[in-house]
């Protein structure tokens, strides 16, 4: 009651209003009350009309303060005290440990210091045949809906790209997702993903305590499939490392430096990971567990979400979508199996901005959060300990402050000309600062790469029902992400 009293005294000295809060159970009862996960986001626009872009919210016990002020996310975000997540996060431990993600203070430094380098241009280049490949797979897989009339919902469709593509790459596997929707481990990953996302948003399934009581089956279930993913990981990693170890004897014995590793075979980043050390101490296979575990959950759904509102965008404006595929053909040429080359992804510019201003509308990751872990001052407010704090990027990138007549899909705000005027606090789909998500690069290289084989294929038709983004774990949308598609003859 105290630090609440004095959290609400310190909130009064900074200005900062929210809901009216009552005795134990905060404002839950004026943010639970009629609300879903599907009202989540129009929650909160109602909230910064009313009551600003900074706004606090307290949940029951837990003193909160949420943000869609572009100051206050550059002072929070670009801050090295405010590192710590917040418990929110707390759910994907079972699945990821305390990897990159979900891990604060030495742990967190020491990993992000061993693993930026796992990122480097060199390794990102030798991806680009994968993406490749694996987004011809899909385009081939999509012809047989590709008559100009059928609604096709490219949410799941991507989802197994995007899950083959991050296999591939992390750990050096072909699990076949879109062949073999059914493979064991695939399926893990989408049931342990989706109850992941309904944990989050279910007051009494979010802690393991109260979801062990209330949902037994469930619990048990997605205790599983975690297994199982574990299982799958462990033994990848374990004879990556051997056969790693193999080639590196082999070196030693014939003095040559070619290896099966290095130079004959891509390299996936869990194989960078196996090379790594921390003060002289290589990575234990549980330390690297979790790193390849982070990437699998970071690096599908993420990049699913961005591809396939991209696609939507582009069905809903056909102007656009004609510039974009112009460009294509400019770069690449009109031989639509053609591989797509890493310079070529540099060139394809106007993508770039199509692709950076459906992240501005459409973020995957809609709201980052935080948790003080002691008294600090951010943008001249001061914030008692264990706050919580969410930053509403959905918000902020709508904000007309910053990104005039702000509903408008217009990729223009991102070309050369007009980029300067972008504040990266104000726009920040993979967050900012010395937590931004490691694997950007890797994601734009991703994106581009699937969106530009999509439009050699097909022409994008603005088909089913519009979008409702939803906040559930990642955007989603209720509805589906829908569109048509007509094979292009060019
Ligand atoms: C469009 C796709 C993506 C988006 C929008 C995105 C967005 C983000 C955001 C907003 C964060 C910060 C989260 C937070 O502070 O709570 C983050 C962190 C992270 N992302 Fe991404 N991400 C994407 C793709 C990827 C990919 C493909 C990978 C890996 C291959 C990846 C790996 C990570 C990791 C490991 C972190 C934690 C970094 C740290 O805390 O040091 N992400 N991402």
């Amino acid at each position: 009651y105290l630090t609440m009293r004095r959290q609400n005294n310190m909130m009064a000295a900074a200005g900062v209003k929210g809901p009216p809060q009552f005795p134990l159970l905060g404002s839950a009862p004026i943010c639970m009350m009629g609300e879903s996960a599907e009202t989540m986001l129009d929650l909160e626009t109602r909230l910064i009309e009313k009551y600003g872009k900074n706004i606090q919210l307290t949940m029951f016990h837990e003193y909160g303060f949420i943000t869609a002020d572009a100051r206050m996310i550059e002072s929070i975000l670009s801050s090295q005290q405010t590192i710590t997540k917040n418990n929110l996060y707390n759910l994907l431990q079972c699945w990821l440990g305390t990897g990159l993600l979900l891990s604060t203070g030495k742990k967190w430094f020491r990993r992000r210091k061993i693993i930026t380098p796992t990122f480097h241009f060199k390794i990102l280049e030798q991806f680009v045949e994968v993406f490749d490949q694996q987004s011809a797979i899909m385009a081939e897989n999509l012809y047989d809906r590709a008559d100009g009339k059928t609604v096709i919902n490219m949410f799941p469709v991507a989802c197994l790209a995007a899950l083959d593509i991050i296999a591939e790459t992390s750990m050096g596997v072909k699990i076949n997702a879109q062949g073999e929707p059914n493979f064991p481990y695939v399926q893990s990953v989408k049931i342990v993903s989706n109850m992941m996302a309904e944990r989050f948003m279910n007051p009494l399934q979010r802690f393991d305590s109260t979801m062990r009581i209330f949902f037994p089956l469930l619990f048990r279930k997605l205790n599983q499939h975690i297994k199982a993913m574990h299982d799958f990981t462990d033994k990848v990693i374990s004879e990556r490392r051997d056969t790693l170890q193999k080639s590196l004897n082999e070196q030693s014995s014939t003095g040559t430096e070619e290896n099966d590793v290095g130079s004959k075979r891509r390299m996936a980043l869990l194989d960078v990971l196996l090379q790594s050390s921390v003060d002289g101490q290589p990575l234990s296979n549980n330390d690297i567990r979790e790193e390849v575990d982070t990437f699998m959950f970071e690096g599908h759904d993420t990049t699913t979400s961005a591809i396939s509102y991209t696609l939507y965008l582009l069905a809903r404006h056909p102007e656009l979508q004609t510039r974009a595929f112009r460009e294509i053909v400019d770069v690449i040429g009109a031989d639509k199996s053609k591989p797509i080359t890493m310079r070529d992804l540099g060139e394809l510019k106007y993508l770039e901005c199509v692709i950076k201003e459906s992240l501005r509308l459409y973020p995957p990751v809609p709201m980052i959060g935080r948790q003080l872990t002691e008294d600090v001052t951010l943008d001249g407010k001061r914030f008692p300990a264990l706050t919580n704090i969410i930053m509403l990027t959905y918000h902020a990138q709508r904000d007309p402050e910053y990104f005039p007549d702000p509903e408008k899909f217009n990729p223009e705000r991102f070309s050369s000309e007009s980029s300067s005027n972008i504040d990266v606090f104000a726009y920040a789909p993979f967050s900012a600062g010395p937590r931004n998500c490691i694997g950007q690069k890797f994601a734009m290289l991703e994106m581009k790469s699937t969106v530009s084989k999509m439009l050699r294929h097909f022409e994008l038709l603005p088909l089913g029902e519009p979008v409702q983004p939803i906040m559930n774990l990642i955007l989603r949308s209720k509805t589906g992400i829908n569109l048509g598609l007509k094979p292009r003859v060019y």
